[in-house]
């Protein structure tokens, strides 16, 4: 079981530090249709730079290592038992190495288990087969786009669409739909699982199992596979864009399975999950213990990715450098599309710090401050100081319920995030006098990078990810996206999107 842990240990970390070659090649597809200079240019460029960091560092590609699930098929007669335990070993080995950051909360208490163990996790799923090797695949799927994935009953009437019958027609609605309201919140541009009929949980099953499947492949299924690439398509056309910042591509992958339902249940179940596709798999010898193959091409990504600060957006016209604690008037100076450069010292702080924050003291001065929506991923040296191994941005909107507050009762002038954020934000920043800077999801090595050093942390008691870091950064660049004069780029692209999308309102499929 020793080189089964071992083997394991190396699948973890070949999949949370190193993109398959298939998703590489649709990122890098996704590019080449981008025109220069653009925000979606410049976003695509910083993803293929941190894809390159990650593996050169062999560091997480994003800091959210996500939701660990394993499917497994073993040859009748093997020990799952001992295989789950050695499973589990190999999960806190790569936890304490950094390749995984400590993802498992205790739902009720909210304690962070600090080494991706716990109460159900990491799924580990077990299929027998007649083969004499064990296969081991893993999907590392994070937050943000599991919270975009959705399931829809049908009939049903979808905003922009209209109705969505029991049929061929209505399913394809149900997944333009999806991928719209997902926005640039699951990291776009996006690749979707789908499971069309089951029940609301095998329907969800089926649509994750679908991300298992190469982005090249083509569905056996004829129906199935004239869907897959209507919607690949056609979602293009509702230009969200990478991070949804407008732009040619949305969707990089589209796979679709059926299955049978009960008469009264009609499930369109989908999975969304961000460009940080991380999955991975490998045959391993039941013997050894050693692994005999790979089952996703690994490839290193060959040409040399352009450095970001090179590039001047058309749309952007203005790179404005800010040194923290920041004035009121340099906010106010501020519009979107603006590509700010941030230096100083900013701070951490997600879903808890946001809470505590509504009824206690910060434990700094935060006047002037720049709040940063991010968990990294940190390890201690080997002389007690913490190093910065990953760490990009949130998804913003999960603090909206308490952003506008938390900004004003501080002082706060400047919060980076990803995703956009909402019009009681939107009123707050314009009310106060402050910006909200969008940073490229997933872009987690290309992030630390720019932290210099790590000042200190509070509120370590929340767990690694939800504690407060003080961090400080060189040139940390990000989009403003709300600004203080009541723009915001993501309800204009919303706005246009959904415009789009009503443009799909006839039938395709008869
Ligand atoms: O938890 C995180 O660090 C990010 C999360 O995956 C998200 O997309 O919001
Ligand atoms: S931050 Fe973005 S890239 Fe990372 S897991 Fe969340 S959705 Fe994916």
């Amino acid at each position: 079981m020793q080189a089964f842990q071992a083997s394991i240990f190396n699948l973890i970390t070949e999949t949370s530090t190193h993109l398959p070659a298939d998703v590489q090649y649709a990122i890098r597809q996704a590019k080449e249709k981008e025109d220069a200079g653009t925000r979606a240019a410049l976003a695509l460029t910083t993803i293929s730079q941190n894809i390159q960091m990650a593996e050169e560092n062999v560091s997480p590609i994003c800091q959210d290592t996500g939701m660990l699930t394993f499917k497994i098929k073993v040859p009748v007669g093997v020990n799952q038992i001992e295989m789950t335990k050695a499973i589990k070993k190999a999960v806190v080995e790569a936890t304490k190495q950094g390749k995984l950051r400590p993802n498992s909360v205790d739902s009720l208490t909210g304690e962070n288990s600090g080494d991706n163990l716990g109460e159900g996790v990491p799924v580990i799923q077990y299929e027998q087969w007649e083969r004499n090797d064990i296969e081991v695949r893993l999907i590392l799927k994070g937050g943000g786009c599991e919270n975009k994935n959705i399931q829809y009953s049908l009939p049903c009437e979808l905003e922009g669409l209209g109705r969505a019958s029991r049929d061929l027609d209505g399913i394809r609605k149900c997944i333009m739909h999806s991928v719209f309201q997902a926005q640039g919140q699951g990291c776009s541009a996006g690749f979707i699982g789908v499971g069309i009929g089951g029940d609301r949980t095998s329907g969800y099953e089926l649509a994750k199992k679908q991300l298992f499947r190469e982005v090249t492949d083509t569905n056996p299924n004829e129906d199935l596979a004239k869907l897959e690439d209507y919607i690949l398509e056609n979602a293009n056309t509702l230009s969200i864009g990478t991070m949804g910042f407008g732009g040619n591509t949305t969707l990089l992958g589209c796979k679709i399975g059926s299955m049978h339902r009960i008469p009264a249940s009609f499930y369109v179940s989908v999975a969304y999950n961000c460009w940080a596709y991380r999955r991975q798999g490998v045959r391993i010898h039941v013997e050894s213990g050693e692994i005999s193959d790979w089952l996703y091409q690994i490839e290193p990504q060959k040409e040399q990715a352009e450095p970001v600060d090179e590039i001047q957006s058309d749309e952007d016209k203005r790179q404005v450098v800010l040194k923290a604690p920041i004035t009121e008037e340099q906010i106010r100076d501020l519009k979107v599309g603006d590509v700010v450069l941030i230096s100083g010292l900013i701070h951490t702080g997600r879903d808890q710090i946001h809470k505590h924050l509504m009824d206690h003291d910060a434990p700094v001065d935060l006047e002037g401050g720049v709040l940063y929506h991010c968990g990294p991923v940190m390890l201690k040296d080997a002389d007690g100081n913490w190093d910065v191994k990953a760490a990009g941005p949130t998804t913003s909107i999960r603090e909206e319920p308490y952003q506008s507050d938390i900004l004003k009762k501080f002082g706060i002038r400047a919060v980076i995030g990803k995703g956009g954020m909402g019009a009681k934000t939107l009123a707050g920043l314009q009310e106060h006098g402050a910006v909200y800077l969008n940073a490229i999801g997933g872009a987690a090595q290309y992030y630390a990078d720019c932290i210099t050093a790590v000042e200190g942390v509070d509120f370590e008691e929340f767990g690694v990810p939800e504690a407060m870091w003080h961090l400080r950064v060189k040139d940390f660049a990000a989009i403003v996206t709300m600004d203080a004069h009541g723009n915001s780029l993501h309800d204009d692209v919303e706005k246009s999107s959904l415009e789009k999308l009503a443009a799909h309102k006839e039938v395709v499929f008869k």
